[in-house]
């Protein structure tokens, strides 16, 4: 028996035996993701044919000697993966391959979010976080709420921190600036080429004084235009260059959300897909990313912002993408 000082939390990734969990597992497992004094008991959920990859994952783990990691489970099985989970990084999914869009894998992904959906439902903790990375990731996460109706719709969340990494980073390089002095640029929407990468609120501090980014980088042009597509086309840039989807980054990412989740965002702005209440005339009942703070393992929509015409423009387009998504992904689920 071995004793922790905290009780451990019960984490479940599935997919498990992919890309981005080979780089996941270690952020959770290592603390980076819910502290260093919180130990976790990792679910690994994967598909039968995946398993004995999976158990060359399960010897690299213990290889790693972690203090934190209170134990692995190993499944094909849904409901042992899901049972009694505190956190869910919904990860198992196909990824796009050069020259698709995102929303081409709807058809193929969104039955297993209905399926994970009614698994959580029936064996996972009612408080249980929920944060969907396969994609289409808005999409699959508004299906997987659906069917786990008696879980809160606050809990289910979809990826997109790795959007906002991405631009703060493409906004630091442009300033001149470690990346950590940028804060508050948003990912509104669609995890999708449609996203709204906005940096009108965004702040970036130089010589100890914040200033803002439009102000500092001083280029309408280059954040309305190079900015914006980089940003939304950087997905595609990367599978490119790989001939892979991200994973490292993704893995990143995904713990970034979680963690800001469970340990709170602090003084800044993250941006997080979320079940839509139509804040900022974004269109109800899709998994919209919005700007939010979180604190007490809750987010909220950081209220009041201007929406300039071009926002609004922007703003509207990936509503739009989003709600064309949910009629597609109900129609295939009905099947
Ligand atoms: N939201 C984001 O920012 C973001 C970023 C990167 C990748 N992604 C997406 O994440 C997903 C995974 O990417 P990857 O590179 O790890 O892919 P991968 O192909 O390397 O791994 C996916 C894994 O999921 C497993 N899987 C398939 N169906 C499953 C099921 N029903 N239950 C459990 N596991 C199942 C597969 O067997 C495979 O091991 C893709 O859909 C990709 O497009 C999203
Ligand atoms: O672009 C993809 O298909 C993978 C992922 O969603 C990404 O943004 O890197």
């Amino acid at each position: 028996m071995v004793y922790f000082q905290a009780a451990p939390i019960k984490v479940v990734i599935t997919g498990a035996a992919g890309q981005i969990a080979y780089s996941l597992v270690y952020q959770i497992a290592s603390g980076a993701c819910f502290g260093p004094d919180q130990p976790v008991f990792l679910h690994l959920l994967d598909i039968t044919p995946m398993m004995g990859v999976l158990e060359g994952v399960v010897m690299e783990l213990a290889d790693c000697a972690l203090p934190l990691l209170a134990g692995v489970l190993p499944t094909a099985n849904p409901e042992e993966a899901f049972k009694d989970v505190a956190a869910a990084f919904l990860v198992g999914a196909m990824p796009r391959k050069e020259g698709m869009e995102r929303k081409d894998l709807l058809a193929a992904n969104v039955r297993i979010f209905k399926e994970q959906g009614q698994a959580l439902d029936k064996v996972a903790r009612k408080d249980v976080k929920v944060l969907v990375v396969g994609n289409p990731a808005n999409t699959n996460a508004l299906i997987c709420s659906k069917y786990a109706p008696s879980i809160p719709k606050e809990n289910f969340t979809a990826m997109t921190r790795l959007d906002q990494n991405r631009a703060q980073s493409q906004l630091a390089a442009k300033i001149g600036v470690p990346v950590k002095d940028v804060k508050n640029v948003i990912i509104w929407g669609n995890h999708s080429s449609t996203q709204f990468p906005d940096p009108s609120n965004a702040v970036v501090t130089i010589g100890g004084a914040q200033k803002p980014v439009l102000a500092a980088v001083n280029d309408e042009e280059y954040l309305k235009g190079a900015f914006v597509s980089t940003v939304q086309k950087r997905g595609a840039a990367v599978i490119a260059a790989r001939k892979m989807s991200s994973a490292l980054s993704a893995a990143k990412a995904a713990s970034d959300h979680m963690r800001d989740w469970f340990l709170g965002s602090g003084d800044r702005w993250v941006s997080m897909g979320v079940v839509s209440d139509g804040s900022y005339g974004a269109p109800a009942d899709v998994v919209f990313s919005f700007p939010v703070t979180t604190s007490n393992g809750k987010w909220k929509i950081v209220e009041g912002l201007t929406v300039s015409d071009f926002a609004r423009q922007m703003l509207d387009a990936t509503g739009k993408e989003l709600a064309e998504e949910k009629e597609e992904a109900l129609a295939v689920c009905k099947d």
